[in-house]
């Protein structure tokens, strides 16, 4: 099957037929660059094609499903709504064609070795009241009950890509305190924000269809504190992103229902 998920004409596309599964995606010509290598951060413009994020936000199992993100406290209390994380959450469907293929494309882009059992189901995010932001954490989880749930493993690696970001929207920022922020001037035109602070380190601003992709743990399997990030409060308008993240072991079938996966 070919999917049509190009008809924008701002939008070229190349095809790489690339799935196994009988579906042969589009893929968008992103573009990358290297921001730090310890830990590995790469941003990638143009990483989600404007069909996919119109999709994203409109099929009805995510209109109708976003619920108030909890973050894994401890395995004793267990995720609870918290103060750390005022945004809303949902999952999307892993039968969905289109997000399949942006599944295809995060695998590919990690090397074709991670199959696609490690993959959690994709994650959205959204942040429509002023102030809504997510503390600094890790992706990594740091009490290994959450990394046992599922036989999933530590999250090894992060996609966050800006699937939505209304015109009025003012914050909203990804920083990551620890990463020295590059200093050349042409990373100020759009995709870092320099009116931060150096010293508060790396801050991507939300550019939609755009990414940051990072290597949560060390070689060892251990997790890299550096990764510690934060979403910036949004001070106006409205931001929706997306996690695609990448477990060490596959996941057991359980955990590709999205409607059960508990937020983590
Ligand atoms: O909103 C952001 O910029 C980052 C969100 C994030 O880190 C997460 O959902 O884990
Ligand atoms: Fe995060």
């Amino acid at each position: 099957m070919l999917l049509g998920l190009a008809t924008s004409s701002t939008q070229e596309t190349a095809q790489i037929p690339i799935s196994s599964e009988g579906v042969v995606c589009e893929h968008p010509p992103y573009r990358i660059q290297l921001v730090s290598s310890s830990p590995l951060i790469i941003y990638i413009h143009n990483f989600l094609t404007e069909n996919e994020r119109t999709h994203l936000r409109s099929t009805r199992q995510v209109k109708d499903k976003f619920r108030n993100s909890v973050v894994a406290a401890d395995s004793t209390s267990g995720a609870a709504v918290s103060k750390q994380r005022s945004s809303q959450s949902t999952y999307v469907s892993t039968h969905d064609p289109i997000v399949h293929c942006i599944e295809e494309r995060a695998l590919v882009f990690q090397g074709y070795d991670i199959p696609r059992s490690h993959l959690e189901p994709l994650q959205l995010v959204k942040y429509a009241q002023a102030g809504d932001h997510y503390h600094f954490h890790t992706d990594w989880f740091t009490d290994p009950v959450y990394s046992y749930a599922f036989n999933g493993g530590n999250r090894v690696s992060s996609f966050f890509a800006y699937v939505y970001v209304s015109n009025d929207t003012t914050g909203g920022g990804t920083n990551f305190p620890l990463v020295e922020t590059p200093r050349d001037e042409r990373w100020c035109g759009t995709v870092v924000d320099c009116d931060k602070p150096w010293e508060n380190g790396v801050t991507f601003r939300p550019i939609e269809g755009n990414a940051v992709f990072w290597k949560n743990l060390h070689d060892d399997g251990t997790g890299n504190q550096k990764t510690l990030h934060a979403g910036l409060p949004v001070t106006s308008g409205e931001k929706i992103g997306m996690n695609i993240w990448t477990r060490q072991a596959p996941l057991n079938e359980e955990a590709k229902a999205p409607d059960e996966y508990p937020d983590l």
